[in-house]
């Protein structure tokens, strides 16, 4: 559905991505995990519309969209959530996510989702008049999940959905992602926390170093033993409760192993 074809991205002498394939399919979580600087947010820029790659293409539905302004491809059905919390926090938490959906109405009539429905099926119904500015982190995360599904989207960007939110959060916040694909969207999720990533995810990209390293399903990739050396450090073991502790708390931190 959506496909990058050997996008480069230069910023001035330093290769930020370099020559990366990668596809994201209906139906299904995809995942793209690596260290710190790695070229995630890059990729996701790219694949948004605010950043032009060097060289290469980004094709939605076989489609070139390469230079296409986000506004447009967000017409088309793509649409993302930030890795730091982009919410208008001055308007309730109903607000934000009526004004998306108003928003989608005047470009496509009828096609928003209903804003009521998407709090109850974020769980913040109970919030709806609260300022979303008062909101914490990992509450803020799920209404910035309801704001993008507002629109409608047929392929959906996370950008590191998970930080802020506890275990129990972030467990609901997989089950929700597994019901979103099971109805049909395309998911591509960007995330340190390795119990999310590998619960959720069906399929697995690993940069590093603006390269990719490595792809496939999660038991192959977290097998690979230079996916374990570059990022998912040398912890052993199967169950891995110490591998998803290591990816987690050197992924925001900036300190994985290299
Ligand atoms: N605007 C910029 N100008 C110059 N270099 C940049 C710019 N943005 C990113 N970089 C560099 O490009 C590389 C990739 O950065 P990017 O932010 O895409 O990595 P990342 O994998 O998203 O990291 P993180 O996990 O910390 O978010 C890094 O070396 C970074 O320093």
């Amino acid at each position: 559905m959506l496909e990058v074809r050997d996008v480069t991205v230069r910023y001035g002498g330093h290769v930020a991505l370099h020559s990366v394939n990668l596809g994201v399919e209906a139906g299904r979580v995809t995942g793209l995990i690596g260290p710190n600087g790695a070229g995630k947010t890059t990729l996701f820029n790219v694949l948004t519309g605010l950043l032009p790659p060097s060289s290469g293409h980004v094709l939605l539905d076989g489609q070139e969209i390469t230079r296409l302004a986000p506004y447009r491809r967000a017409r088309r059905g793509l649409a993302r959530t930030f890795q730091i919390l982009e919410l208008f926090g001055q308007l309730t938490v109903l607000e934000n996510v009526q004004l998306a959906a108003r928003l989608r109405r005047r470009s496509a009539p009828g096609a928003a989702a209903d804003p009521r429905a998407l709090l109850a099926r974020v769980g913040l119904t109970a919030l709806a008049d609260r300022r979303a500015d008062t909101l914490p982190t990992g509450l803020g995360r799920r209404l910035e999940l309801a704001r993008a599904l507002a629109v409608r989207p047929r392929v959906l960007l996370l950008d590191e959905p998970a930080s802020g939110q506890d275990e129990e959060e972030t467990a609901a916040f997989a089950d929700l992602l597994g019901e979103l694909a099971g109805e049909g969207l395309a998911i591509l999720l960007v995330e340190h926390d390795m119990t999310l990533v590998m619960g959720v995810c069906a399929h697995l990209y690993v940069l590093d170093f603006g390269t990719l390293m490595a792809e496939g399903d999660p038991a192959s990739v977290r097998a690979d033993p230079r996916v374990r050396e570059a990022y998912l450090g040398t912890v052993p073991g199967p169950g891995e409760a110490g591998l998803a502790a290591t990816a987690a708390t050197t992924g925001s931190a900036g300190e994985e192993p290299r």
